[in-house]
């Protein structure tokens, strides 16, 4: 038979050793001092152990689209099972789960309605959207291990081509999937962005790998004299003209298609913005791009950054694991710090960096310089 006792596992430093003590464990969870502190690690070590449960719970109920039903009206397990054609009794295990986790919540015995954290998912654009596609994410991450070797085909680095290939290789329906990806979750980004960094003495600028516009788009309305300009390739800025348009900002936006791995960067803009553009590539793409942007800029130019950045020596969940995770299943690119971001813009001459401490670190960090006069 096989063996279950838990092995002594040898740990260093006294705290730890403590910790990892069933016999401490035992007497701690009922010291009164120690009771509230253990079961609160207890509790959160539960979380991590199960957390992967807890996102299939929310990937169920957005693709059954049950947040929607919910939020027009409270709901019994009986009206949602009937049209999924999921036995009652189970739909109710996905609803009760619901509550669990916060996002509903039970108004008499049997009808559920939505919380405010239900509501404000919907409310996010483009989250829904982010939630469905994690399934692709999710099976790319089933043997973290074989990912972590580089044993892993990933379907990630299928969905996401344009990184290893280059304009002529992008289908422009897999375009179409991840810029709508991408310009639903611009909003956000844009908004944290711009409250860092000013765009009041920018005559143009120019928003290399821009995707579908969504950046412009929303720079362009908080400053209505300013000029634009768009660089992506060729297959994504096709699609830019319906978002610039209905922004209306169309008429001041120039649109340039090319690549800043083929292409050097065109000249005119006193300020380029890359917004979610580094984390895609490898260290020596990210070089070659920044002196471009460093050489096309006039002196007194401004280079702004903006995309999630990890913590650095503080790891953060969102970036440290989440992002990162996402990179490595991409199979190009990483996660930077704002400090590494910083230095390789002083490295090809960039000064006056400025690193401000993020809004929303989830969301987006930034860092801007500028090309000395
Ligand atoms: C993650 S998306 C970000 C899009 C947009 N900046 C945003 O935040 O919504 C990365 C963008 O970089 C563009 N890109 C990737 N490789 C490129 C290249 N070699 N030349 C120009 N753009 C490129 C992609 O087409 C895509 O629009």
């Amino acid at each position: 038979m096989k063996d279950i006792t838990p092995r002594r596992v040898k740990v260093s430093g006294w705290r730890n050793r403590l910790a990892a003590s069933r016999r401490f464990q035992r007497w701690a969870a009922r010291f009164p001092l120690t009771r509230r502190i253990t079961r609160n690690e207890g509790e959160q070590l539960f979380d991590l152990v199960s957390g992967f449960v807890y996102s299939q719970v929310l990937q169920a109920l957005v693709q059954l689209d049950a947040l929607k039903d919910i939020a027009a009206k409270p709901v019994t397990p009986d009206d949602l099972a009937k049209k999924h054609e999921i036995d009652p009794a189970r739909m109710r295990v996905l609803l009760h789960a619901g509550v669990s986790v916060g996002l509903l919540k039970l108004k008499k015995p049997d009808r559920y309605a939505l919380t405010q954290r239900g509501a404000s998912l919907l409310g996010v654009p483009g989250l829904e959207a982010l939630i469905r596609h994690h399934s692709v994410f999710y099976r790319d991450l089933q043997d973290p291990v074989a990912l972590l070797r580089g044993d892993v085909e990933t379907e990630l680095s299928e969905f996401w081509p344009y990184v290893f290939e280059g304009p002529s290789a992008l289908p422009e329906d897999v375009a179409h999937t991840y810029s709508n990806l991408m310009a639903d979750s611009q909003g956000l980004i844009a908004e944290d962005t711009l409250r860092f960094v000013s765009l009041k003495n920018v005559k143009r600028l120019m928003d290399v790998g821009g995707g579908s516009g969504a950046f412009l788009a929303v720079a362009g309305k908080a400053y209505p004299n300013l000029q634009m300009a768009l660089f992506d390739l060729p297959a994504v800025t096709s699609q830019a003209k319906d978002v610039l348009k209905a922004a209306k900002v169309w008429d001041r936006t120039e649109v340039i298609a090319g690549s800043f791995r083929k292409n050097d960067l065109p000249e005119g803009a006193d300020a380029i913005s890359l917004v979610r553009v580094l984390y895609d590539h490898e260290d020596g793409t990210v070089k070659k791009l920044l002196a471009d942007v460093y050489a096309a800029l006039p002196p007194g130019g401004r280079i702004i950054i903006s995309e999630p950045m990890s913590g650095g020596q503080a790891p953060l969940r969102a970036t440290d694991a989440y992002f990162a995770f996402y990179c490595m299943a991409m199979q190009t690119g990483q996660v930077r710090s704002s400090d590494k971001i910083a230095k390789f813009c002083e490295n090809v001459g960039f000064i006056g960096i400025e690193k401000p401490k993020p809004f929303r670190p989830y969301v987006t960090s930034v860092v801007s310089a500028v090309k000395p006069i």
